[in-house]
């Protein structure tokens, strides 16, 4: 029976190479479905997709993460074309407006904390956010809460007795604990909503095994390691994308000190790839799975225990049921005509 399996985020950088490293194992015995905000570009994804792998069902499903709306609207047509999920991956992901401090970029490129300053971007990268339609923050709503809305609307395709299916997650080396507050899960206030939304997307994949293994479906959380895509080249947008490319022999050597400089969305991919192919029963449920590049140019997928704790897991879980009964209230009585009210109280 083929497997079916939908990618948040996928027509472009690191989702779209998922995609084709997942046609390449199996075109056959995979149904594909793209889910992507843009259509246009979702079209052009599909055609290369199937330039490559012509035999291959690719479908395209149009969600906006950012809209609770588009989210659910999604869901319904996910739920009227097939009638299981083996695999969804939560991919779509932004960082708005990054400010990029060159001077504690120079201060970390003479420290001691060198190494992890390129390994995870850390007190060099802050960004400004944005508001959504519905009120809520854009960076929380797009990277995290929009796919733990699809994750709930999609449950009854997601589990099925004595069978199983995976959530898996591309979160982030840049995922913080210091950035998360549990007094402000949205980030309203602070200066590293990328940050605070990938830790809190590594704290969900734990709460949602705990909710759900017992009705055989299961989450992990993947570092695709630092990938040259659109995301990236957004740091430093004066920078024409051809002067990336000249740093390319700088970043080759810096990936001897840090094999997380994977650089290319093949590579980013890996560790996404090797979930695919793993029993979903025998990951660690405490784990991130990092995609990793040798000096060699070798990659493979190492394991790392992340800083997350049940109880904190299970409170964030918990807000965030609230959130989405609050949004369902604010919406429906918006579609009733009755006065709607922002969600920036919640
Ligand atoms: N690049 C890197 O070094 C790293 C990336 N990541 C994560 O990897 C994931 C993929 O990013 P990457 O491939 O690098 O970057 P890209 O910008 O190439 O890909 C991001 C994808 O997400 C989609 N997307 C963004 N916003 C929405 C939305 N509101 N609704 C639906 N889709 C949306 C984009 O669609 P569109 O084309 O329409 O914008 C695009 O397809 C992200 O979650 C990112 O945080 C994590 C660590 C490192
Ligand atoms: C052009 C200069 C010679 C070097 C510039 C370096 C920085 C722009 C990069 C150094 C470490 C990078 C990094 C990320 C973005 C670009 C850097 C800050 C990420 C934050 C991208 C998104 C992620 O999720 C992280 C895992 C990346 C960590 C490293």
């Amino acid at each position: 029976m083929s497997k079916v399996v939908l990618v948040t985020g996928a027509n472009s950088g690191i989702g779209l190479a998922l995609c084709e490293r997942l046609l390449s194992h199996d075109a056959e015995g995979l149904q594909l479905c793209l889910a992507c905000r843009n259509m246009q570009r979702a079209q052009a994804a599909r055609s290369a997709l199937l330039a490559s792998h012509p035999r291959a069902q690719v479908a395209l499903l149009q969600m906006d993460t950012s809209s609770i709306s588009s989210v659910i609207a999604a869901a319904q047509e996910v739920k009227l074309r097939y009638n299981r999920l083996d695999c969804l991956y939560l991919n779509a992901g932004i960082m708005p407006n990054p400010q990029f401090d060159i001077r504690a970029f120079f201060r970390g490129l003479f420290s001691s904390r060198v190494v992890s300053m390129f390994a995870t971007a850390e007190g060099i990268l802050t960004q400004k956010d944005g508001l959504t339609a519905d009120g809520l923050q854009e960076v929380f709503t797009t990277n995290l809460f929009g796919h733990f809305v699809l994750v709930r609307e999609l449950e009854p395709l997601l589990c099925h007795a004595g069978l199983t299916s995976q959530l898996i997650w591309t979160s982030s080396s840049n995922a913080h604990r210091s950035a998360f507050s549990m007094g402000d899960i949205q980030h309203r206030r602070g200066t590293q909503p990328y940050s605070s939304s990938k830790y809190a997307s590594d704290l969900l994949s734990l709460a949602l095994n705990t909710h759900y293994n017992k009705r055989g479906l299961y989450s992990s959380v993947i570092c695709p390691g630092f990938v040259m895509t659109s995301l990236t080249y957004g740091i430093l947008p004066s920078f024409p994308t051809f002067l990336w490319t000249l740093f390319m022999p700088i970043f080759w050597l810096i990936r001897i000190l840090t094999n997380t400089f994977t650089l290319t969305p093949y590579n980013g991919a890996e560790a996404l790839f090797w979930l695919f192919k793993q029993k979903p029963e025998s990951l660690d449920p405490q784990a991130k799975y990092h995609s990793l590049t040798s000096g060699l140019g070798r990659n493979y997928t190492q394991a790392r225990r992340m800083d997350v704790d049940l109880h904190t897991s299970q409170d964030l879980f918990e807000k965030l049921l609230q959130l989405e009964t609050e949004v369902d209230r604010v919406c429906s009585s918006a579609a009733d005509g009755r006065t709607a009210y922002s969600t920036t109280c919640l």
